[in-house]
């Protein structure tokens, strides 16, 4: 089933009746709790996300607007150039395509992508690889049917599937 088809199935009445805004803040919680997870707020307090055109990003949607609104009011700083966004960085959350992206990256985002194959500092990717940078660690959000799930720990969004990965596997995954 294609991804974007269980998300359809996940907003039915018949699939659960999400809302989209649900969805979102589900998505978020899991991307945000898949990090804590990995890496310490002690070993990467200063985080950057990079946020795309899309669903997966919500750049400048109205479903994102309250969200924008509480880090100005809790003085999270916006920057507006890959680079101002990756210094004085130490993890950065790669939220520019999810599964609408394809073909060669287009601009105004080939300098973000060229900045994230540039650089060291590990990145996080929700959804999608392919744009031709190596995350360190990939959240999937959408795995459910007819995949062989694995045992998510009590009521944990994600799970470490380092144990279970082969070489040449990403190693995180949710
Ligand atoms: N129910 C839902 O839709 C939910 C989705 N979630 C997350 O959203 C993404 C899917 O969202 P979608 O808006 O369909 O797609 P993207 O986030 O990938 O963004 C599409 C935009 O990206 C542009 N695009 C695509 N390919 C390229 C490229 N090669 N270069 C530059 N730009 C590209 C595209 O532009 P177009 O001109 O092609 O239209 C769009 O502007 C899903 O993966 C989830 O992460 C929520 O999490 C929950 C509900």
């Amino acid at each position: 089933m294609a991804i974007k088809a269980i998300d359809v199935e996940l907003m039915s009445p018949t699939g659960g009746g999400f809302s989209f805004e649900q969805l979102v803040e589900l998505a978020g919680l899991s991307v945000a709790q898949a990090i804590t997870k990995e890496y310490s707020k002690e070993s990467h307090p200063r985080v950057a996300v990079f946020s795309g055109p899309g669903n997966n990003g919500l750049d400048d949607k109205p479903v994102n607007q309250g969200l924008m609104k509480q880090c100005m009011e809790l003085d999270i700083p916006f920057v507006d150039s890959p680079e101002c966004g990756l210094r004085d960085t130490d993890l950065v959350v790669d939220a520019i395509f999810g599964f609408s992206f394809s073909g060669e990256v287009r601009q105004p985002f080939v300098s973000a992508i060229q900045a994230l194959k540039d650089t060291a500092i590990p990145i996080v990717s929700g959804n999608v690889r392919g744009e031709g940078f190596q995350p360190s660690m990939l959240v999937k959000m959408e795995e459910k049917w007819g995949l062989n799930l694995p045992q998510f720990p009590g009521t944990d969004q994600c799970v470490d599937l380092n144990a279970q990965s082969t070489p040449g596997q990403t190693p995180t995954q949710t």
